[in-house]
């Protein structure tokens, strides 16, 4: 199991909001996530003064264009030093292999690139209403199939296809998921949803968890007992 698996969505409209939350995280305990909302708010000035209080950032900015234009917001991101960068695996594979392409003259300090398969908002039926015919976890496992081939370390997806895509796609490719929901709490918008636990023991390495954190009382003390629950499971 992958150390600091949690990563906390930071889904603000304010940068100084964004910051006031994460000087109350410890960055021992968790990563972040900065998405369209934050980063079209605070930009590569908010990544950088995430990374000076010495978190990872995953740039959540889901890029889906032309693979030149895709490949090139890829390297941005390269530039700014993120921790993950990802992109939708509907662009297509030529998409993704010149994203993953634009990442090679950073080596070692690339970003993790990732592509997003079905949001985990998305149900069949509103699946089918896009013009997709097939199952929702078979078109999950024909995108993230798809990334792979690309060279993509891995996926978003929902931690409900994790068993099926760990058991298709191997140990080494990288499952990001969102949906998660601590047991009893409120599911919001999500449609396909998974405890924390659950999730790891279903093969996931990284959990997003954005509103049952910034929403409780005391974030840090549920992220300490949360990978105290997740360390009991994988030790
Ligand atoms: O790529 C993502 O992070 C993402 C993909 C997905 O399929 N579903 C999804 O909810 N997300 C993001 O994960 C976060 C979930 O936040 P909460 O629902 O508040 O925990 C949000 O920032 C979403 O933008």
């Amino acid at each position: 199991m992958t150390k600091k698996s949690i990563i906390v969505a930071l889904d603000y409209a304010k940068p100084a909001d964004a910051l006031r939350f994460v000087d109350n995280l410890d960055p021992s305990e968790c990563r972040v996530k900065v998405g369209k909302e934050l980063f079209t708010a605070g930009g590569p000035d908010l990544v950088q003064a995430l990374h000076a209080r010495d978190f990872d950032v995953f740039l959540d900015l889901k890029f889906h264009d032309i693979p030149n234009t895709v490949a090139k917001a890829v390297a941005a991101a390269a530039e700014l030093g993120v921790w993950m960068v990802n992109v939708h695996a509907s662009g297509g594979h030529e998409m993704m292999t010149a994203a993953k392409e634009a990442l090679k003259p950073y080596g070692d300090k690339a970003p993790l690139l990732i592509a997003v398969t079905v949001l985990t908002s998305m149900s069949t039926e509103q699946l089918r209403a896009t013009g997709v015919s097939r199952a929702l976890p078979e078109h999950v496992l024909a995108l993230a199939k798809n990334a792979k081939e690309a060279g993509l370390a891995g996926v978003v997806c929902s931690a409900q296809e994790a068993e099926i895509l760990r058991a298709a796609l191997g140990e080494e490719f990288v499952l990001v998921t969102p949906g998660i929901r601590p047991a009893n709490s409120e599911s919001h918008d999500q449609k396909r949803v998974m405890t924390p636990v659950q999730a790891i023991s279903a093969g996931v390495n990284y959990l997003v968890m954005g509103r049952p954190i910034r929403e409780n009382s005391n974030p840090n003390q549920l992220l300490s007992a949360i990978n105290h629950e997740i360390s009991e499971i994988s030790s």
